[in-house]
């Protein structure tokens, strides 16, 4: 892992420039109040001065960027090659579960969820080693059997995407693309097979579409017939008595195979609403045997042919968690826990990665990248993680700057000392945050599984916050945790976002309230420990922030209002030095944005 800063001195030299910029201003604006209308002056200071520090907060962390880069090759020779301990070559390389979350499946597709699970089981990483599992907090049965087809049609899906190496592996959006399909493909029946693939894909899109009215339809039929029964029976019982119509029969939701969903039902109801039903643990794919299994010629059946291709698919699980009325169910947090304790029964892998139903897998070779931090310097270390809640350290950093450096040996319990050696690896949490097509709603976490088994309080998802990611991820670093942000040059997810106004809005409405709740509550980066560096408690500090500037802003936009009935201005007098300071500061930030906007990589098309 080669590290390297970014060439963005140009970024760096206007940002300093700028900072002299804006003390010059601001100097100046302090220095000469407007005599005539002290209030006016008073609240635009006020508010320059925040706007300052607020853009202050956001461009620090900024002159401390790191790039770092993958070598795949590495890792494939470290851990998956044949060697005197593993003669096979097996893979070595740790397990990973997946874990997607969906509420609503009126507001979140099935289909989009179908094609996020499609892309989690296609990628590149050891079949056995991986596990995914599906929350559904609607407890909607149209979410498990849009599941089980996902999990039959995975079966013509994944040994595609493996033999013709395919990107994306979401079929949505790599049948959507516009771009030459034949590029970089070598394999003469690379057009024919992926004509029948992607007619099978539309046939399974029309079922998952057609679902809700299948279901609908099963339920009628079913519920007819029960009603039926039960007025026969009422009739056999009391015979001449005409009550037979006020006969009453629960409006069910019925499975395929005939029996009762034990989930939520249209009729919502007691025992089968939203927030009242049995928890529902399904293995849709079961695991996978340790050693491949190539697949066969194509035929009726098997539309590719897969001779030489392993045919194997990950295990796949849906989880619907139990809901009681008069409980908190904590969205999103308390069905990310109920997970963690299902999956550590279930496969028990080490790491964790974390998508909403709206994310998926956008560079299929994501994880390994993300496994090249994981497991760098030959260290795989995890179960202190696993029982332990604070990472293992030789040393801790003190003052401001983290400079102070105090050695910790002796602090460590007897039976940990002799593995200290081990132990200098602090690098377990990794954030992987890829905007793909969206502006930096995709957010995904990969984590050591923390535990409950170890009696720690607060261990998991926090609770009682609405944005539970900000806040894990801030407990988890003030921890101690080091976390590495992975750029892949191929994005590592995409996903997205709502579009339409109120929607947009009301996710950002939300985000700036977990924010002020964070600032507001004990999470305050003001409060954190010694073991958060200085930018990362500026960082997020800015973070708990942000919403505040709101407040300054609509003043400020009140202010030529104000400016034009009190016939008073911010300034006494339009001085010449005061406008060259503003353009000065105005053109700054115009040309920093355009330096930002290149470097991301954005292009105008996009
Ligand atoms: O009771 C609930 C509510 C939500 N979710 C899931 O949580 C995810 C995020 O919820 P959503 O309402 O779509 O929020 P977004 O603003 O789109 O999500 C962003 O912001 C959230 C925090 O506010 C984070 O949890 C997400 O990871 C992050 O992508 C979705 O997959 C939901 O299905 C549940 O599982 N149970
Ligand atoms: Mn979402």
């Amino acid at each position: 892992m080669r590290q390297f800063i970014l060439p963005i001195y140009n970024c760096s030299l206007l940002i300093v420039f700028r900072l002299a910029a804006l003390r010059l201003f601001l100097t100046w604006r302090v220095r000469h109040p407007n005599r005539h209308a002290m209030w006016l002056w008073a609240m635009s200071v006020t508010c320059e001065l925040w706007f300052a520090l607020s853009w202050i907060l956001d461009q620090l962390y900024k002159l401390c960027l790191v790039n770092r880069v993958t070598d795949l090759s590495v890792l494939k020779e470290r851990f998956e090659s044949p060697n005197l301990r593993n003669p096979k070559g097996r893979s070595d390389l740790p397990g990973i579960e997946v874990f997607v979350s969906i509420a609503d499946p009126e507001k979140e597709s099935p289909l989009v969820t179908s094609n996020t699970i499609l892309s989690i089981l296609a990628v590149d990483y050891p079949v056995e080693k991986l596990a995914c599992y599906l929350s559904d907090d609607g407890g909607s049965l149209l979410t498990f059997e849009a599941l089980a087809e996902t999990a039959s049609f995975a079966r013509t899906w994944v040994p595609f995407c493996r033999k013709h190496k395919i990107e994306p592996r979401n079929p949505e959006a790599y049948f959507g693309r516009k771009r030459d399909l034949l590029k970089n493909k070598a394999r003469l029946d690379f057009v024919r097979e992926r004509r029948r693939v992607k007619r099978e894909y539309d046939e399974f899109k029309v079922r998952i579409n057609s679902l809700p009215e299948s279901i609908r339809r099963r339920s009628d039929a079913y519920n007819a017939n029960e009603e039926l029964r039960a007025k026969k029976k009422q009739m056999e019982i009391g015979v001449g008595n005409s009550v037979a119509d006020s006969v009453k029969v629960a409006k069910a939701t019925w499975m395929f195979d005939g029996s009762l969903w034990p989930g939520t039902w249209t009729s919502g109801e007691v025992d089968h609403s939203r927030g009242d039903h049995a928890g529902i643990i399904q293995a849709m794919l079961a695991p996978p045997n340790a050693e491949p299994v190539f697949g066969s010629e194509a035929d009726g059946e098997n539309l590719i042919d897969t001779t030489e291709f392993d045919i194997r698919l990950s295990m796949l699980v849906y989880v619907s968690r139990e809901k009681r009325s008069g409980y908190d169910q904590n969205k999103k947090a308390g069905a990310m826990n109920a997970l963690v304790r299902t999956s550590a029964i279930m496969s028990n892998g080490p790491f964790i990665l974390n998508l909403d139903c709206d994310h998926y897998v956008y560079n299929s070779l994501a994880l390994r990248e993300g496994m090249c931090f994981m497991l760098d310097r030959g260290c795989i270390f995890r179960k202190i993680a696993l029982y332990r809640f604070s990472p293992p350290r030789t040393t801790e950093h003190h003052g401001w700057f983290g400079r102070k450096k105090i050695k910790l040996l002796s602090r460590k319990p007897k039976s940990l000392r002799r593995k200290k050696k081990e132990e200098d690896d602090d690098e377990i949490s990794l954030r992987i945050n890829d905007d793909g097509n969206d502006d930096g709603d995709v957010e995904s976490l990969l984590l050591p599984r923390r535990t409950k088994l170890s009696g720690e309080k607060e261990s998991g998802w926090i609770y009682g916050l609405v944005t539970e990611d900000v806040v894990t991820g801030y407990r988890m670093r003030n921890r101690g945790w080091r976390s590495i942000y992975c750029v892949t040059k191929r994005d590592a997810f995409r996903g997205t976002t709502p579009i339409n106004l109120t929607d947009r809005l009301h996710q950002v409405l939300r985000w700036a309230t977990g924010s002020v709740e964070i600032s507001f509550s004990r999470n305050n980066a003001l409060f954190a420990s010694h073991r958060m560096k200085f930018l990362q408690r500026v960082a997020y500090f800015n973070a708990g922030m942000y919403p505040f500037t709101s407040f300054f802003l609509i003043v400020y936009c009140v202010m030529p209002a104000l400016s034009l009935f009190s016939g008073q201005f911010i300034v006494a007098s339009l001085n010449v030095t005061f406008l060259i300071y503003l353009l000065a500061i105005t053109l700054t930030l115009c040309m920093l944005a355009l330096l930002e906007i290149k470097w991301s990589g954005i292009t105008l098309h996009d």
